[in-house]
């Protein structure tokens, strides 16, 4: 089966944060003043599109990017859709099988067009991350910019995740992935003490007794 992208494509239309560092791309070195190679260079917070947070990003002892596990993000994973749902509740998560893979991701009611930074889109209760906790999820992926609202200062939902032990990807796209169970990667890039990274996330579906 083949890979499929659930990434944002990093351009100069891609929505960041109110006020936060856009993303750039410009051909620094061109061919024709190196006379050999054309040398980009990219300008980005590293909370643009598709991307892990590590705990620094919102608590100054945690971890930074660097010393994150790269095993908790390559591997078995779910997709389930509550795009039903304004909020997502521990009832509404009981509602499903969620399987033993560790790792899951959230198709919610957030039609994703990355050119958008929306205002509001649905959260998790923190009921529903003790949840999560208690079904050994490690990872949780969402289709929305964060799991806290953009103006929220303190952080609920990021803090009460690490204290649960799941770690948060945010921004990928969904719209056009079925429920069901895949194998996923989205691997941080390698940045010494960063607060955040980019991934290109891809997954690909699992055959049913692959779990
Ligand atoms: N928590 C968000 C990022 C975030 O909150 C943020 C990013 C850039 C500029 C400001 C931000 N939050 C501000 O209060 C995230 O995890 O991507
Ligand atoms: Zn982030
Ligand atoms: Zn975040």
């Amino acid at each position: 089966m083949s890979w499929i992208d659930i990434s944002q494509p990093l351009n100069h239309q891609i929505a960041g944060w109110p006020g936060d560092t856009r993303f750039a791309y410009k051909v620094e070195y061109s061919k024709k003043d190196t006379g050999s190679v054309n040398i980009g260079k990219i300008t980005m917070s590293l909370h643009t599109g598709t991307h892990i947070d590590a705990p620094y990003h919102f608590d100054e002892s945690g971890a930074r990017v660097d010393e994150l596990d790269v095993n908790l993000y390559i591997g078995p994973c779910q997709v389930i859709d509550v795009s039903e749902f304004q909020e997502i509740t521990a009832d509404l998560l009981s509602h499903f099988t969620i399987n033993k893979s560790s790792r899951l991701l959230l198709k919610t009611a957030l039609p994703n067009d990355p050119t958008i930074f929306p205002d509001v889109f649905p959260l998790l209760t923190i009921k529903a991350i003790d949840y999560l906790k208690d079904q050994g999820i490690k990872l949780l992926g969402v289709d929305t910019p964060s799991v806290d609202l953009p103006d929220s200062k303190q952080l609920p939902i990021h803090h009460h995740l690490h204290q649960s032990g799941i770690h948060i990807l945010e921004n990928v796209m969904l719209d056009h992935v079925e429920p069901g169970d895949y194998e996923l990667s989205a691997l941080p890039l390698a940045i010494s003490d960063a607060d955040g990274s980019p991934v290109r996330a891809v997954i690909r579906p699992l055959k049913g007794d692959s779990l």
